[in-house]
Formats: structure tokens, sequence, C-alpha cells
């Protein structure tokens, strides 16, 4: 794996002030970071969330997605369990890029949905590769994390390169009309696991 571990410091954020960890990846040249808090290294198992970049959502304020809220979620609750850790990784788009996702969205705008514009793109509808967090875990001692997340393939994925769910935190944030039929569709055709969509949310229109 060509994901080396380069610098850390201090980030003090809104929430808590966390310990950024930096990472390249020879590979790709992408620029990986984890912010952790606490002792995550001490066997227990961590409170974790591995965050895919999501320019227009994590930054932009976009309501297209729930990367946003589900971004601020995650270290609010890091943040009250005094623990934990956060990946964010450049896999933006699911993997295909910001210019390829703003193509994608174009695709959305008439009509498609979230996979199939990936598709007619010549894409897959999910092309992250999350062997990438392998080498970050390891290097930070985490071997074990409660995971924040509701996507079944990052499960998968995690279990694959050994590391540990102790166990699946649901992590649903920031429904709102703009992003109802993208979420819909990743329940539908990509698995994720969001039964409780419009009970733990408030309607905008109730
Ligand atoms: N290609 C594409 N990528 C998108 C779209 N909307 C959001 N993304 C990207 O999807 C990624 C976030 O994926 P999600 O499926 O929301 O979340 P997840 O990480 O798979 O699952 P959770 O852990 O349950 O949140 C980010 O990289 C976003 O940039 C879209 O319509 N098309
Ligand atoms: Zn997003």
């Amino acid at each position: 794996m060509s994901v080396v571990y380069v610098s850390s410091c201090k980030l003090p954020t809104a929430y808590a002030e966390f310990t950024m960890h930096g990472f390249l990846d020879e590979e790709t040249g992408k620029e990986h970071v984890a912010l952790t808090l606490g002792d995550v290294a001490d066997g227990r198992p961590v409170l974790g969330r591995l965050h895919s970049e999501c320019l227009t959502g994590d930054a932009l304020f976009s309501l297209r997605c729930d990367c946003g809220p589900q971004l601020a979620a995650a270290l609010q609750a890091i943040a009250q369990e005094g623990r934990g850790i956060l990946l964010y990784l450049r896999q933006e788009g699911r993997g295909i890029g910001l210019l390829n996702k703003i193509r994608a969205y174009d695709l959305q705008d008439q009509g498609a949905d979230t996979v199939e514009a990936n598709e007619r793109l010549g894409f897959a509808a999910d092309q992250r590769d999350y062997s990438i967090c392998q080498p970050m875990l390891e290097h930070l001692g985490v071997h074990s994390l409660k995971l924040m997340t509701n996507n079944p393939r990052k499960l998968k994925a995690v279990e694959g390169f050994g590391v540990r769910i102790d166990s699946r935190v649901p992590h649903q944030a920031g429904l709102n009309p703009f992003n109802e039929k993208y979420l819909a569709t990743k329940a539908n055709k990509l698995g994720h696991m969001l039964g409780q969509l419009h009970q733990d949310e408030q309607h905008a229109d109730d």
C-alpha cells in the first residue's frame, strides 16, 4: 500500500480540539487526513467515521446531498464521546472526481438518478476504494471501530482489510427537499440502511 504518514498538528474546531494527521498516497498523489480525539490506540473500540470528500456538500453548503450535515454530526458525536477518529478521504464524487461529479449532477438535472448518471458517464455507481484507510488506521493504532455509517459496502470493506467492526452506528443527518430523491436512490440502488428516513428527520413541508 502506497499511503505514507507525513505529519501531525493540532486542529481546533467548533466541536473540539482535534489532532490532524496527514497522509500521502504516493501512487495517486492524493492527500488524506485523519482527525483524532483522545487516545485511539488504547485497544478499545473507537467511534469512527470514514468520510468521502464532497466539496459541494462539505464546503459549499450544497443541499443536493447529506454530506455536510453528516460531517458535522460525526465531529459532534466524537467530541461528545471525548474520543474518536474521522478519516477525510479524497474520493470526491464517489471516486469519479469533482468535474465528473458536476457532469453527473448535470445529467441528474435532466432526470437521471445518481446511479444512472454515473453509469451514463462510463463509471461504476461507486468507484471508491477504502483500502487506503488500512495504513492510516494501522499507523494510528486503531483496530476496532464503532463505525458511523449507513453504507453496507463500507462495513464490508473495513472488515475486508482486517479492522474489526465492533458496531454500526446509524448516521443520518440533513434530509431536505433537494436531497430526498438522492437519498431514496441510495437506499434503493446502493443498499444504504436509511429505513428511518422520514421518522428521524423533520420534513421541510411538515
Ligand atoms: N458521483 C456522485 N457522487 C456523489 C453524488 N452525491 C454525492 N456524491 C459523493 O458521494 C460521496 C458520499 O457518499 P455517500 O453515499 O453520501 O455516503 P457513504 O459514505 O457512502 O455512506 P454513509 O457512510 O452512510 O454516509 C462523496 O464523495 C460525495 O462527493 C452524486 O450524485 N454523484
Ligand atoms: Zn455530498
